[in-house]
């Protein structure tokens, strides 16, 4: 499919004294995801130089070799590490990436690395988790205004310092590209995709590009998404939030969760073909969250059964695109041999 690129701009909003504007910020934010779901923040408790240092502690984790990486593989608690490995359903192939997951709970038992593999590695990813959890649970508070709920109702439901929660901070590294090997125009970074979570923070080193959205998503349940795609690029210290699946529905689809994308480098010149690497904060409900909308659009269910019907929707829709994929690989053999069926006959 040829991508049609449309010119927005995504709201930045600023968190600079929050408990005295809490009310200014709500508005911003409630605005922002009710139009296209993301927004940028400024002004957080998290220093540009406090991004660039887990950036290092990121590249650290990736530069080890892939048999130290192994000995904490990815598991369906949604922790560890994984490459080459995740197929979404848009595309039917796998993100030309690796990442590495880990939450604050009990799923992550013997999914750290031994502190002789990496020093000081897990408590400066955990020290950033709960910087990351901090800035989350203003947005949150905001979020549960805006919708009518207690101020603390959404944080209690993402509790982090309970044994069951299941918020993830994602490392990931997209591979460096050979700009003499075009990448198939089905090949992508990250393959388009809503997140399913509450609420994602995104963290990249100023500069590089590749993230586009789509906005234009009605409710929750519809799996698909337009051909306009949006550049969304970061000004340093910044970190790009965008509403997930979970959000979209506690609002009763007032909140919009975007499907977004990291399109692969294409043009010499243009492009980075060089390595990329970002951050991503997925705020997890804890499993046993009761989750329901102010005006009960969806039924009530909790946040282990929202996790699993997810990821359910996700499975069936990925299986419909190989379904898709294979039928259309039959249709080409079939055409193929027509045509040198076709081309027997004329010789
Ligand atoms: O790497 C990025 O910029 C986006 C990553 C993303 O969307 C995801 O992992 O869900
Ligand atoms: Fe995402």
């Amino acid at each position: 499919m040829i991508t049609k690129h449309v010119e927005r701009s995504i709201p930045r909003i600023s968190l600079r004294d929050f408990d005295n504007r809490i009310d200014d910020i709500t508005a911003e934010l409630c605005k922002a995801a009710e139009t296209d779901g993301f927004f940028s923040l400024c002004d957080t408790e998290i220093s540009a130089e406090e991004i660039d240092s887990i950036f290092e502690t990121s590249e650290s984790f990736f530069g080890l070799p892939d048999n130290v990486k192994a000995t904490v593989p990815f598991t369906h608690k949604n922790v560890g590490w994984e490459k080459n490995a995740q197929v979404r359903p848009s595309t039917g192939t796998a993100d030309m990436k690796e990442s590495y997951q880990m939450q604050f709970g009990s799923n992550m038992v013997d999914k750290w690395l031994p502190d002789s593999a990496l020093p000081g590695f897990k408590p400066s990813a955990q020290t950033f988790m709960h910087k990351a959890q901090s800035v989350s649970e203003k947005l949150m508070r905001c979020f549960a205004r805006g919708l009518g709920f207690p101020d603390d109702y959404f944080i209690a439901a993402h509790d982090v310092s309970r044994a069951n929660a299941q918020t993830v901070l994602r490392f990931l590294h997209y591979f460096a590209l050979d700009p003499s090997i075009p990448v198939p125009p089905d090949h992508f970074r990250a393959g388009a995709h809503a997140d399913w979570d509450f609420l994602t923070l995104l963290f990249q080193p100023a500069g590089s590009s590749g993230l586009e959205i789509c906005p234009g998503r009605d409710v929750v349940t519809s799996f698909g998404h337009g051909d306009s795609w949006t550049p969304i690029s970061f000004a340093r210290g910044d970190i790009v939030c965008n509403i997930g699946d979970l959000l979209m529905s506690w609002s009763d689809d007032r909140f919009k969760s975007t499907f977004h994308r990291v399109r692969a480098p294409s043009e010499p010149g243009r492009d980075w073909f060089g390595p990329r690497y970002s951050i991503a904060f997925f705020n997890q409900p804890c499993a046993d969250a009761v989750i329901q909308g102010p005006g009960r659009k969806y039924e009530e269910v909790t946040g282990e059964e929202f996790t699993r019907r997810a990821m359910e929707r996700n499975f069936a829709a990925l299986r419909r695109k190989r379904e898709e994929l294979e039928a259309k690989r039959e249709g080409g053999r079939e055409a193929g041999g027509e045509m040198a069926r076709a081309v027997e006959a004329s010789a």
